[in-house]
């Protein structure tokens, strides 16, 4: 992988001309000027997504400039470093295979010399044996019952991605209970301490490094609550396992190592749900739909590596995205998925994205100056945004891109809800790109039996300007496939941004100085003492905290 400054390129350099040119057009200029836009500005993949990306102020000249921009930022290369096994992620010196996880062709994988797919092979066949014994209820809790509750001890990448992905797919979903922990505050676990029972339930521990404070703590307190009920340590065997790479610290835990489901220090946190760490998706829909999990983004994989850039989805939206960010001032982007099974997916991307891609020094070691690296993620399920947060996007002074999603085919087809649903998303991006004039106010006002007199003052709140960029993404359905294919598409576009940002998109030190400073002040709340170690502010909330609590 190549150490690029983006803005040195020849391509930085056009497209900031470029966009000088195109200051003065608006998105509805361009459909005025292209009558074939939607054709010409979407693509489609395997029959299933359609990513419409016309509604963004793009020309052909701008497409053309960022994907000579990729070129030149040596996007090929790097994918193929990835790919291959290569140690991309040089910060903690790890290959990033999320790819091996669900290479389904099985086509050998090298990590040092050494093919990963037969051990990738192994733990699958060793989920498929286990989840088929809970599911079918073979597997028996310590007073010989079968299994009816699954909790997921997890945070971050050990959590949102499950949690994510069994919710999207709950069409899908058998009679197991699934419950999802990660808050370190009692109060997460407490409340389902409240809903499940100690003979029937399947606690899941879910830690790459087995150390995370958080989910250490929650499996520590699951772990006393089963044995208040369960008094002999031997039963844990049938009511804890792990999801982790760390089998030192499973074992010192106390959890039976043959119910240690591993993976490896190349596979990312939050590109972990394909590995062990989706053996809650499995237990929750079974195996078969996790492989098809699997070959949907297999599918997208092939897709991403071998399709040339102008038909590639994944740098498409990369592109447009990074043309949004750093050539046309917006610092956010928002996902609006139109699919209440959906409700998590902004979330599991706003890890995804944020914690891959927001960084302030590049592959050089040097403070990134003068270019935009990964945007603010955030969004809701439609049509709840629209009545919280639409008002910002589409009359604010900031400019959010957004993506909205949607399935057409409903997996609950309850009376007109889903033309209703898909009305307004088809609605919302219209009015985002075109908007509304002063000149249709003012007629719907004559209309309406005013005079424009009667209205003048009132005319301006009611104007749209539009030119608000989105992508529509809409989906045949959500399936196990397509819902595969949806996360890696958004997983490599995280992926080729930050190729082009010239940042380490695959390690997070960001998140290590606020652990190290609670690590510091955990043992000063303990007692009575007036802490004064820290800066004022700090002390302060420390020693009112101490005195309230
Ligand atoms: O799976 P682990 O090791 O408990 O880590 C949980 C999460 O913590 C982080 O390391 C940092 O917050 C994430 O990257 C990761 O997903």
């Amino acid at each position: 992988m190549q150490n690029i400054n983006p803005t040195k390129t020849a391509a930085w350099n056009a497209l900031e001309k470029h966009k000088a040119e195109l200051a003065s057009s608006t998105i509805q200029d361009l459909f005025q000027q292209e009558s074939n836009r939607f054709a010409d500005y979407s693509l489609t993949f395997n029959d299933e997504i359609l990513v419409d990306y016309s509604k963004n102020k793009i020309t052909r000249e701008t497409l053309k400039l960022l994907r000579q921009l990729a070129q030149e930022c040596a996007l090929d290369e790097a994918k193929e470093a990835m790919f291959s096994g290569q140690k991309i992620n040089r910060t903690e010196n790890r290959a990033v295979l999320h790819t091996a996880l669900r290479n389904r062709s099985n086509n050998p994988v090298l990590v040092d010399g050494k093919d990963v797919m037969p051990e990738v092979n192994e733990v699958l066949a060793k989920m498929k044996a286990f989840s088929e014994r809970v599911i079918s209820g073979e597997w028996k809790g310590y007073t010989g019952k079968a299994i009816t509750d699954v909790v997921n001890i997890g945070i971050g990448g050990s959590d949102l991605g499950p949690y994510m992905v069994t919710e999207a797919l709950r069409p899908y979903k058998n009679h197991l209970t699934m419950h999802f922990v990660s808050n370190v505050d009692g109060t997460h676990i407490a409340e389902v301490f409240k809903k499940i029972n100690p003979e029937t339930t399947l606690f899941l521990v879910a830690s790459k490094t087995f150390t995370t404070q958080e989910t250490m703590t929650n499996a520590k307190s699951a772990r006393d609550w089963f044995l208040a009920a369960a008094k002999d340590e031997k039963h844990v065997a049938k009511h804890f396992a792990a999801l982790s790479t760390n089998g030192t610290e499973v074992a010192k835990f106390g959890i039976d190592t043959d119910n240690m489901f591993g993976f490896w220090d190349w596979v990312g946190g939050r590109y972990s749900l394909w590995s062990a760490i989706g053996l809650s998706i499995i237990l929750s829909v079974g195996f078969e739909n996790f492989e098809a999990l699997l070959s949907g983004a297999h599918e997208m994989d092939k897709h991403f590596r071998n399709t040339p850039i102008e038909q590639n989805i994944p740098t498409t939206l990369a592109l447009v995205g990074l043309w949004n960010t750093n050539f046309q001032g917006a610092q956010t982007e928002a996902i609006l998925p139109y699919d209440q099974y959906l409700h998590r997916f902004a979330a599991y991307f706003q890890q995804g994205n944020m914690e891959s891609n927001g960084k302030y020094v590049d592959r050089n070691g040097n403070v990134i100056g003068n270019y935009q690296t990964g945007p603010i993620i955030w969004g809701e399920p439609g049509t709840n945004g629209q009545h919280a947060f639409y008002q910002l996007i589409h009359q604010g002074t900031t400019l959010i891109p957004c993506d909205f999603i949607a399935p057409a085919k409903s997996h609950n087809p309850l009376a007109d809800h889903h033309n209703k649903l898909l009305s307004n998303f088809f609605a919302q991006t219209e009015a985002l790109a075109f908007g509304k004039t002063k000149e249709t106010v003012e007629e719907e006002f004559l209309k309406a039996g005013k005079t424009l007199e009667e209205v003048k003052e009132v005319v301006p709140f009611k104007v749209f300007t539009g030119d608000k960029p989105t992508n529509s993404i809409l989906l045949r359905e959500i399936t196990p496939f397509s819902l595969g294919a949806l996360i890696a598409l958004y997983e490599h576009k995280i992926f080729v941004q930050g190729v082009i940002f010239n940042i380490f998109s695959f390690d997070q030190w960001g998140v290590e100085l606020g652990k190290q400073l609670a690590n510091r002040i955990l043992p000063e709340l303990a007692g009575d003492e007036t802490v004064t170690g820290h800066d004022s502010s700090t002390n302060g909330l420390i020693n009112r905290f101490k005195a309230w609590r």
